[in-house]
């Protein structure tokens, strides 16, 4: 469950009352695939929810009117929930499952933190130019300096950023280096974008880099250059 204190926190207003405004994407839930119990519920985590904060949909709306003539695809991040276990479960655009999970408890490092409390975000692919972009709202309990994002936590957006960036160009691979400048601290549950691009393919390696700018622009947080190696098809 939310707790109130967070809701409070990165959405201000939510708490006065359900928006009257012309409903916007929610995340909803929907038919299970055939292979799971007909009691499954799969949501998709990186739909609204009433944590996001006014600046978060604002920018989520922006991005979904460019997936509509399909030069960007919003990426989807399911979250299958049964009496039996809860399981988040990441597939490639391609609505391919990543892989199985080795343990029933196994999630997703930024989703497993509960909602508005942790890492709320959603990510839109561009095939032609091979961006991907990640609209990122991070909770309080990423918090690292009073008031501040943790620099970890800004680091796993980052990295799982580029991963799907480098994922989505090269298939499965592994950040072999990461090197990230912070250079403006982020504040608690504002909003933040992170943009990230294929710069450069030799053999196995994925070159890819991002940068984290504010909702205006005017600010940029940090800068990230990285390599991605791919797997051996048979470790796979
Ligand atoms: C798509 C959308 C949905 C999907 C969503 C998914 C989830 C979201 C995404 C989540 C994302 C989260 C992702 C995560 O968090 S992944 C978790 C963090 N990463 C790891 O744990 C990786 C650990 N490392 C390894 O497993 C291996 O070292 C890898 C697999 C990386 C390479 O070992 P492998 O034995 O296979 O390769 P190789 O040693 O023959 O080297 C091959 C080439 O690479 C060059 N090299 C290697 N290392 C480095 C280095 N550090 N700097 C510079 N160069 C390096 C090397 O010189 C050589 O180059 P060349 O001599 O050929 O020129």
């Amino acid at each position: 469950m939310l707790r109130s204190g967070a809701l409070r926190l990165c959405a201000p207003g939510v708490l006065r009352g359900p928006r009257r405004s012309a409903a916007p994407p929610t995340r909803e839930s929907r038919p299970p695939p055939r292979s799971f119990a007909s009691e499954v519920i799969r949501v998709d985590l990186s739909l609204p929810n009433p944590s996001w904060s006014k600046d978060m949909r604002l920018l989520f709306d922006q991005f979904m009117k460019k997936t509509e003539d399909g030069s960007w695809k919003r990426l989807p991040s399911y979250k299958y929930v049964s009496p039996q276990r809860t399981e988040v479960k990441t597939f490639f655009p391609d609505g391919k499952p990543v892989k199985e999970d080795h343990m029933p408890q196994a999630q997703l490092f930024p989703r497993s933190l509960e909602e508005g409390l942790g890492f709320e975000y959603a990510m839109f692919h561009n095939h032609v130019e091979n961006r991907t972009v990640c609209i990122f709202q991070g909770g309080p309990y990423l918090q690292g300096a009073s008031g501040f994002l943790h620099g970890g936590a800004i680091a796993t957006m980052m990295d799982s950023t580029l991963g799907v960036c480098a994922l989505t160009a090269g298939g499965v691979a592994m950040t072999a280096n990461l090197n990230i400048n912070f250079r403006r601290p982020i504040p608690l549950c504002s909003v933040v974008v992170i943009n990230s691009q294929l710069d450069k393919v030799e053999g196995r390696k994925l070159f890819v880099s991002c940068n984290v700018q504010s909702v205006d622009g005017k600010t940029l947080h940090s800068k990230a250059t990285s390599l991605f190696v791919k797997l051996n098809p048979k470790e796979v």
